[in-house]
């Protein structure tokens, strides 16, 4: 891990129509770290990924990546696998991974194909490398879905729910690979609302209704409660009482 963030949002503000959606948001994310914005549904979770992606734009505020604000230079070292998933049902899994490979500029041939053999034993997807997406089980398209998103290996990677729907076996091999990841210097920026997912992150933000009401490691959250048997959940609850004068 190092001192530099990989993201600076500060003062963030994004309306859909009149509805306020993130309300003047500030967080530094540094490099190295897999980061969680955990929050209930409907609490911004995807909007502020879109936005830190650039796919929307804010009302207000300002976006840093890499120390430069945002723009669509950063798109070949930014890596985003979205909730739902964005893959093409009738070609195989192989040629998945070579159109995002394709997409994010990696142009030669030879380092493109060896790329991509990694990314398909990295998920464990080899024996089904030649099958089309439709026939592959909802754990396998989520496994395919987080290959097309670190095929061009990201220094950031955004993954909106990416253990939505997992068994516990799978999920824990999600982590594993994650882990990997930020061992490697990358930063993994996650949205969820499973507890699960959170004990996992090295840093947590918790959303509500589009602003962040505490964040930290998680054991300083818990830790915040005074309650040595607290889980992340309790924590969360305790924020949103303090939040409203009720801790
Ligand atoms: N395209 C849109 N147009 C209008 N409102 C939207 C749009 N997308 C999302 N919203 C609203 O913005 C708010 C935040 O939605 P968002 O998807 O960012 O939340 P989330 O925390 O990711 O939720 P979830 O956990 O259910 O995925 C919700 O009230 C949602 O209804």
């Amino acid at each position: 891990m190092t001192d530099k963030n990989a993201v600076a949002v500060s003062r963030l503000t994004f309306n859909y129509g009149h509805l306020r959606v993130i309300d003047n948001l500030s967080i530094d994310i540094p490099c190295g770290q897999s980061f969680g914005f955990l929050g209930p549904n409907g609490s911004g979770k995807t909007t502020l990924i879109r936005l830190m992606i650039g796919l929307l734009k804010p009302n207000n505020g300002r976006i840093e990546v890499f120390n430069q604000p945002l723009s669509r230079h950063h798109s070949s070292f930014i890596g985003y696998m979205p909730q739902l998933t964005s893959l093409y049902q009738e070609l195989s899994v192989r040629q998945n991974i070579e159109f995002f490979a394709h997409i994010y500029g990696m142009a030669d041939r030879l380092a493109r194909k060896n790329r991509v053999d990694e990314v398909i034993n990295l998920v464990e997807l080899w024996p089904k490398r030649d099958t089309s997406v439709h026939q592959l089980s909802g754990g396998m398209r989520q496994r395919l879905s987080l290959a097309c998103a670190i095929v061009h290996d990201p220094s950031l990677i955004f993954l909106d729910e990416p253990t939505v729907g997992l068994d516990p076996d799978l999920r824990a091999h999600f982590w594993e690979y994650f882990k990997n990841l930020t061992a490697l210097g990358r930063t993994l920026i996650i949205s969820s609302h499973t507890m699960d997912d959170a004990a996992h992150c090295d840093c947590l933000a918790f959303l509500r209704e589009g602003k962040i009401i505490a964040s930290g490691p998680p054991s300083i959250l818990v830790a915040a409660t005074g309650n040595d048997r607290a889980t992340l959940e309790d924590a969360f609850l305790y924020y949103i009482r303090k939040g409203t004068g009720h801790a």
